[in-house]
């Protein structure tokens, strides 16, 4: 009986298969985990003696059609070689390598392939994550991984061509809104007698709340913000300077993120064909 194999414990590979594994969608004794560093596989072999573990990733091959890929980019390819004796047109690759086309690994394995752009909100089961499926996959094959993903996330089947700039929205994302975030908490403490750690409670609680507005309050963002903004009031002043200033500073961090990405692909593509 074929297992489900998963090449790659860091630190999406280990969200990815533990959120599964609470979720119920895979049980154990079904899958085989591949590390270079096996020692980091540990823990989980602790907590599911079933699972077997490894760090010959040809091995797990052998014994899965259905492969994923949570190593970094720049080891995809080396990955693919190891396990390409192993393979054939009836394995299934999913990979999650940002900046990673399809075509790239396509020319390394003619075959069944998704890419999926996690995101680390799936750590409790929130976020989106984004695939695409190539022409090769079947429909079942397909709603397995979309499944999957589906337990730890929403899931939106997106074009290739809108990988870049959709990774951003969900995947980048979390870095962003802590980044932003925590700049507006270190400005509330030099701006007032508040500790640091006071004004970063204060506002982590806000961002929960908001969010549980937008989403499960079903407020859009117009709504908060006329809700808040009171005419005449604090707010409206405050909404207005970030009016100014973001529209510019989103559109440099869009231009320059998917920048990066092309710079990476052009890297990639040389790797992947030499
Ligand atoms: N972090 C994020 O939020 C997101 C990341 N991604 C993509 O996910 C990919 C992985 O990222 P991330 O999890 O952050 O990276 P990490 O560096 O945390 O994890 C990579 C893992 O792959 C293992 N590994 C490397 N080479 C091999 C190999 N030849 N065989 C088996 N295992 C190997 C490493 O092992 P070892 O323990 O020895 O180092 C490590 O555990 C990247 O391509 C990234 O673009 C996509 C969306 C979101
Ligand atoms: O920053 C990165 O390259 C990865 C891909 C998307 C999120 N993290």
């Amino acid at each position: 009986m074929s297992k489900i194999g998963f090449i790659g414990y860091g630190s999406m590979g280990s969200m990815i298969i533990e959120g599964l594994l609470s979720s119920n969608v895979i049980k154990p004794d079904e899958i085989i985990v591949s590390n270079r560093t096996k020692s980091k596989l540990e823990d989980i072999k602790k907590k599911y003696p079933e699972i077997e573990i490894t760090d010959n990733n040809a091995y797990l091959a052998g014994k899965c059609r259905k492969i994923f890929i949570f190593v970094g980019t720049s080891a995809v390819k080396e990955v693919i070689e190891e396990v390409k004796d192993e393979i054939s047109g009836d394995s299934h690759i999913t990979y999650i390598a940002a900046a990673l086309t399809m075509e790239n690994v396509e020319g390394a394995f003619p075959g069944k392939i998704t890419k999926v752009i996690p995101s680390l909100t799936s750590k409790v089961n929130e976020g989106v994550s984004l695939i695409c499926h190539n022409e090769e996959v079947t429909e079942k094959e397909a709603d397995f991984v979309n499944n999957l993903f589906s337990s730890i996330s929403d899931v939106k089947i997106i074009d290739e061509e809108n990988f870049e700039a959709g990774s951003d929205l969900t995947s980048c994302a979390p870095a962003f809104i802590a980044e932003i975030f925590m700049k507006f908490a270190e400005a509330g403490a030099e701006n007032s007698n508040f500790t640091p750690a006071e004004t970063q409670d204060m506002v982590i609680k806000t961002l929960y709340g908001t969010a549980k507005l937008l989403y499960e309050g079903n407020m859009g963002f117009e709504e908060v913000i006329s809700r808040v903004a009171t005419k005449g009031g604090i707010t409206e002043e405050g909404v207005k300077i970030l009016e100014k200033e973001l529209p510019n500073t989103f559109d440099e961090l869009l231009k320059t993120t998917l920048t990066k990405n092309k710079k990476i692909k052009e890297a990639l593509n040389n790797q992947m064909i030499n």
